[in-house]
């Protein structure tokens, strides 16, 4: 297993933050999601410093969705950037935290009548108006509270992103957004001049998501650049914000290349400048939107290993005190995972095994065949880089409570989310 952010190693334990997995096992039991604070930080200071947050007025906004309890908003806050929502659920988490509203990006291609009311009484920055019937809700709600809205038009701009089906977004096929090829942004444009109390200042694009090639995203800045110019030629409407998404891919195992975020940042504002430059227009202010890349490798499992059933000639099965309830990547997108015993961490890998969840499902497998140490019952396993979209996309399943999340940093450790307990899933219940 790859050690990323602080993980270190001492006497044959895994250290997280400066803190051993074997004193957060016995503190906050398992299955335990882990936080790496200091990396997330880092993550984020990458961001403003190569996106060129300051110097060119460039955002980076989080897109929450990755990971958002109220803590991971304070973080967004303090590194000063953006934040990208999705639902009113989000909205709400933000504004409970403080978060500055003007700083939110408020996205979902389906927004409610009641998401909409809750984010212009919020008063978020930029609606990303994704299709008619949200552009249509938004003028009458806006003129009924006799308001203003600043927007972004999400575009689909027909780039095919090399990523799993079920996350790409930017292709044509998509329920996503204003599609370019037929008309349908330039109808839309179009009929702006019936919305007044809506503002296009900007465009947005998401190519799609766990993504390692910086070409798509090259490709993306000459669409949307042209696009600026045309919308300006065309509807003299001056488009000073564009806005090309999240999706910047991140490491799991030894297939993943992931390029760093410096170059990622250096790449996409080098081609916007050149697009710019050009095709004759001043360069808008950028906005990135990561999520996975912020969080994902800070971000680990920790497990209490139960049963091992010896398949001769077949498999091992080894398994844990969670699975697809607190982590469903690997059965909704074959996604792979590296993996390790915690309390045993300088060990040799001696035996394959796979790593199964305890639900009632087959498909509840978390990592197959893959080569660990010496394991016996009772050992803390550990799986790296569930940061993103572990969390946030957890189920209770089999009624199975949710981890608590703990945040590591300089030795010490913070609870950040509670276990749930079986009360807690009777919560919601009339009885
Ligand atoms: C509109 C939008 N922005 C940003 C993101 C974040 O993507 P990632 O977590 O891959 O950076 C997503 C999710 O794919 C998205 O749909
Ligand atoms: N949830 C997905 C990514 C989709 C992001 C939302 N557009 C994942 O775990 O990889």
């Amino acid at each position: 297993m790859k050690l990323q952010g602080t993980m270190s190693i001492r006497e044959n334990e895994l250290y997280i933050g400066g803190v051993s997995c074997r004193e957060l096992k016995e503190k906050y039991q398992t299955p335990l999601y882990v936080f790496d604070e200091e990396l997330v930080r880092n993550n984020c200071r990458e961001y403003v410093k190569h996106f060129k947050v300051n110097e060119n007025n460039n955002k980076v906004a989080y897109a929450g969705k990755a990971f958002l309890p109220i803590h991971m908003c304070k973080i967004i806050n303090e590194e000063n950037l953006y934040l990208d929502v999705v639902s009113g659920g989000e909205l709400y988490t933000a504004h409970k935290s403080n978060f500055p509203m003007e700083r939110i990006l408020f996205h979902g291609s389906n927004k409610t009548i009641e998401e909409i009311d809750l984010g212009i009484d919020l008063g978020v920055g930029r609606f990303v108006v994704d299709n008619y019937y949200e552009l249509d809700l938004l003028q009458r709600i806006c003129e009924r509270k006799n308001t203003k809205q600043a927007v972004y038009f999400r575009i689909t701009p027909g780039i095919e992103a090399h990523t799993h089906d079920y996350i790409k977004t930017g292709q044509i096929d998509s329920k996503f957004g204003f599609a370019l090829s037929n008309g349908d942004l330039h109808d839309a444009i179009e009929s702006l001049k019936n919305y007044n109390n809506i503002e296009l200042v900007g465009i947005h694009a998401h190519i799609g998501s766990q993504i390692f090639d910086v070409e798509p995203y090259l490709d993306e800045v000459k669409i949307m650049m042209n696009l600026v110019k045309e919308i300006k030629d065309s509807y003299n409407i001056n488009i000073t914000e564009v806005d090309l998404g999240g999706g910047v891919g991140v490491y799991y195992t030894q297939d993943d290349e992931p390029r760093t975020i410096k170059e990622f940042c250096e790449q996409i504002i080098e081609k916007s400048q050149q697009v710019c430059q050009e095709i004759g227009i001043k360069v808008p202010t950028l906005i990135i939107e990561p999520g996975r890349s912020i969080v994902a490798n800070a971000g680990s499992t920790i497990y209490t290993v139960g049963s091992i059933k010896d398949i001769k000639d077949v498999r091992t099965y080894v398994s844990v005190d969670g699975g697809m309830t607190d982590n469903i990547r690997p059965s909704l997108y074959q996604a792979g995972y590296e993996c390790a015993i915690a309390n045993k961490i300088g060990q040799d890998k001696t035996n394959q095994v796979t790593i199964a969840g305890k639900c009632c499902e087959s498909g509840d497998i978390l990592i197959t065949d893959v080569d660990i140490m010496d394991i016996e019952s009772g050992d803390i396993l550990i799986i790296a880089s569930t940061g993103a979209y572990g969390y946030s996309m957890a189920s209770n399943y089999n009624k199975i409570p949710k981890p608590a999340v703990v945040s590591v940093q300089n030795g010490k450790n913070k609870l950040i989310c509670k276990r749930q307990s079986y009360e807690d899933l009777l919560h919601l219940e009339i009885l």
